[in-house]
């Protein structure tokens, strides 16, 4: 989709360290996590390859994890609105394709309402329709990648990796009170889809964000307290990124 001429110094494969969780089972990243190279260090390579040249300029991508009702669509709706970036949801994208009354979003809706993870083709193909028609410089994608399928399949179909990955840390029982008050008529928003998205996040997100951690990519907050306390977490970092 882009093309980077200094592309080859982010892809560098490095050493892997599993992420170790405490003894409730809940993930704890160290941060920043590079065995390389800091995390401010990554962002600021991330930068000068976003400004290179090539035929169009890659935009700053940063993923946005957490588990299910961590808050990452409440921070993304600041951060786009306060640091001008695009918000786009991976869930948000599926659910319009279902409202398109598409045969692929009649398949969207059973997946999700299993709670499991829609086909990487069919995700990835939304997310880079969504970047095409944004044109924006800094873009935030929420909700993904959900599994290492889903990364690989950005990879190959966009052929960039994120230059920030934000890593919403939520205890699990915290997570289930905010899905159950949500109260947007989700489909997923009852008990027995939760405990299946949950399993799902721990299962195979938890080991996108190991891995991104390895490659000092990720930066975790502490996505418990009231949304404008995470925030003010969520501000420093933008801050200190001046893009
Ligand atoms: N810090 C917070 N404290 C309490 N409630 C919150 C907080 N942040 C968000 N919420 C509420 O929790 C619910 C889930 O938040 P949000 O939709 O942002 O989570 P999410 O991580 O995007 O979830 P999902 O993965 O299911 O899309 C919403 O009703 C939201 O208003
Ligand atoms: N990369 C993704 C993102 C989302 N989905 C599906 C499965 C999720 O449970 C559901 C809701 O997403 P959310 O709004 O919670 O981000 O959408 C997926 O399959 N792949
Ligand atoms: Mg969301």
């Amino acid at each position: 989709m882009w093309r980077r001429r200094f592309g080859a110094l982010l892809l560098r494969p490095r050493s892997s360290a599993p992420i170790p969780s405490s003894s409730s089972g809940h993930r704890h990243l160290p941060l920043p996590v590079s065995h390389e190279k800091p995390l401010a260090l990554n962002i600021l390579l991330s930068l000068f390859t976003s400004q290179a040249g090539g035929d169009a300029v890659k935009p700053f991508i940063a993923f946005v994890l957490g588990g299910p009702g961590s808050g990452k669509g409440t921070q993304c709706a600041r951060i786009a609105s306060d640091f001008g970036f695009a918000h786009l949801s991976a869930g948000d994208l599926l659910r319009n394709e279902i409202s398109s009354g598409s045969e692929k979003g009649e398949l969207i809706l059973d997946i999700i309402k299993e709670g499991r993870i829609v086909p990487s083709d069919i995700t990835v193909d939304l997310i880079r329709k969504a970047m095409e028609s944004t044109n924006a410089k800094k873009v935030l994608i929420d909700g993904f990648p959900r599994c290492e399928e889903n990364r690989i399949a950005f990879e190959r179909i966009i052929g960039t990796e994120p230059d920030l990955v934000i890593f919403f840390d939520c205890p699990e029982d915290e997570m289930v009170k905010r899905l159950l008050g949500r109260n947007q008529g989700r489909v997923d928003d009852n008990i027995e889809t939760i405990k299946k998205r949950l399993k799902v996040f721990e299962s195979l997100n938890i080991p996108v964000v190991d891995y991104y951690s390895s490659r000092g990519k990720v930066h975790k907050i502490n996505a418990m307290g009231t949304a404008e306390e995470i925030f003010g977490a969520v501000r420093k970092l933008f801050s200190s990124i001046r893009l």
